[in-house]
């Protein structure tokens, strides 16, 4: 056999692949892609759910606000997930690991004087969970594969919608789809839909979850798949379950609507004759990801698209529609009179706290010891805000999904005085018990409408547990902040009303 001459190396500078990582996870946290946006804005088109229509106004306006603006879409700009194929025929040229060079890539973006980005990485998950304070380290994946490049992708998830992630080993004679639907049926709204949904089939466990993470960074192409129609069998169960997963009636927000889903992304793999491993992987609507590739040219630049190809969206004036509160003479009288679905427009102090200042004040509460703030006659705002820059008062601020704070309800309600909370997502039948139990309310804000939500926040500062960084304990004062009664103090819900409203199946 006839040697091959050797391949040139392509050399890539440490810089080029560090700078270009911050420079993708920058642009990603202020713009959406493209066809995200344009699926988006077909689904508001043909939303008949007022209040989910007005759900989906808001994330698309927010979107460009963000565009715009240059900040990012959502107060949870994610965990940095970095997808690289390194061409066999490239070298770095560096004495550091891959891995350190996109660690370094993700500080350099989170820590952004210009638009700093929210650090939400713990370390120690078991037992300390300490903020790292810069959002390392990345998830990578690297591929070895023939070339003279590297191809990379990256992207920031949510973790809302990682939370929903499922997986399960089906029989092989099961079928996919039905467990899909049925699981997409319990999934409730702490993924923030409308956004997509990525399955992944076959290899091993972890290999199917990848599979469906990797899927879900494909083009979004629903709208022209149903205008020409299915080529293949995956194509006709894209569709099946784009059709099945919407006729649930979940809606943007869990509001109940037409739109849950904007496609769905099937990704298989060959596997073990006994199994069927199936992984399913929701994108919330901050769905970020953008690749390049370095041939060793220099680093990575991202064009930011035109904002006029942004649907022209004006709000609905709440002002007309809604009751105004004043947060700083709120009685339980006052919150007992709220009913399901009424629209609130809140004024003066509210207190933030979520997953670990939830925690720490149980813990303080069990000892019989008293809380750093008075919860007395309070609402708590379940939000972990990003750092403010230049004039703002504080970063974007959207809601965190109140669902996981439900096993603390109770204990704040029967102990403390709280009136009532602010999150997104639905709250479970113990939460809903405890909430008509004690007179108070779950309010709702719309996540990944982060920008739109901070603009109704004045001021912040901190009050308690400085330490645990975004997830302090603060305090806003807020000016007609927007918001919706999502569980009333008779216990009506509205992630169960609107949902039953608009199933079709
Ligand atoms: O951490 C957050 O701010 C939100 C989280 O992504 C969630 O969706 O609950």
């Amino acid at each position: 056999m006839a040697a091959t001459a050797p391949h040139p190396t392509v050399w890539i500078a440490e810089d080029d692949l560090v700078g270009s990582i911050a420079a993708a996870l920058q642009f990603v946290s202020h713009v959406h892609p493209a066809d995200y946006v344009r699926h988006l804005a077909r689904a508001y088109e043909r939303e008949e759910s007022p209040t989910a229509k007005d759900a989906i106004a808001q994330i698309l306006v927010n979107s460009r606000m963000a565009l715009i603006g240059r900040r990012p879409m959502c107060q949870d700009t994610g965990v940095a997930a970095v997808f690289l194929k390194v061409g066999m025929n490239v070298r770095f040229a560096t004495r550091r690991s891959l891995d350190d060079l996109v660690n370094e890539g993700v500080r350099r973006a989170y820590l952004d004087e210009a638009n700093p980005l929210r650090a939400t990485m713990v370390a120690d998950p078991l037992f300390e969970r300490r903020n790292t304070g810069d959002n390392a380290p990345a998830m990578i994946h690297v591929d070895l594969v023939p070339g003279d490049a590297v191809e990379v992708i990256v992207a920031a998830k949510g973790g809302g919608s990682e939370n929903k992630a499922r997986f399960v080993q089906l029989n092989p004679s099961a079928s996919v789809e039905d467990w899909v639907v049925e699981t997409m049926s319990t999934l409730g709204a702490g993924w923030c839909p409308p956004g997509l949904i990525g399955i992944g089939v076959g290899g091993s466990a972890d290999k199917a979850m990848l599979l469906a993470k990797e899927s879900l960074f494909e083009p979004i192409d629903m709208l022209d798949l149903l205008r020409r129609g299915p080529a293949s069998k995956l194509e006709e169960m894209r569709i099946s379950l784009h059709e099945r997963i919407n006729a649930l009636g979940v809606g943007a927000q869990g509001l109940g609507g037409v739109t849950t889903v904007l496609d769905v992304k099937i990704r298989t793999f060959p596997t073990h004759a006994a199994s069927k491993p199936v992984a399913l992987m929701p994108q919330c609507a901050a769905n970020r990801h953008v690749s390049f590739t370095l041939d060793g040219s220099g680093p990575a630049t991202f064009e930011a698209p035109d904002a006029a190809d942004w649907p022209e969206i004006v709000l609905a004036r709440t002002a007309d529609a809604a009751r105004r509160v004043d947060l700083d003479r709120l009685t339980r009288d006052e919150v007992r009179s709220w009913t399901v679905g009424e629209r609130l427009l809140l004024s003066g102090k509210l207190l933030t706290g979520r997953d670990a200042a939830h925690k720490r004040m149980a813990d303080l509460l069990a000892r019989g010891e008293p809380l750093p703030v008075p919860l007395d006659g309070r609402v708590i705002y379940y939000v972990g805000p990003v750092k403010a820059v230049g004039g703002e008062a504080v970063g974007p601020a959207g809601p965190t999904t109140a669902t996981r704070m439900d096993g603390f309800v109770d204990a704040l309600l029967a102990r403390t005085g709280l009136l009532a909370m602010i999150g997104k997502a639905e709250r479970g039948p113990q939460a809903i018990e405890a909430i008509a139990r004690h007179g108070a309310a779950s309010l709702i804000a719309v996540g990944g409408a982060a920008i739109l939500v901070a603009q109704a926040i004045r001021s912040s500062r901190v009050l308690a547990f400085e330490d645990i960084g975004m997830e302090a304990i603060h305090e806003f004062e807020v000016v007609d902040m927007p918001v919706t009664v999502a569980v009333d103090s008779a216990g009506a819900s509205i992630h169960l009303i609107g949902p039953d409203l608009w199933r079709r199946a």
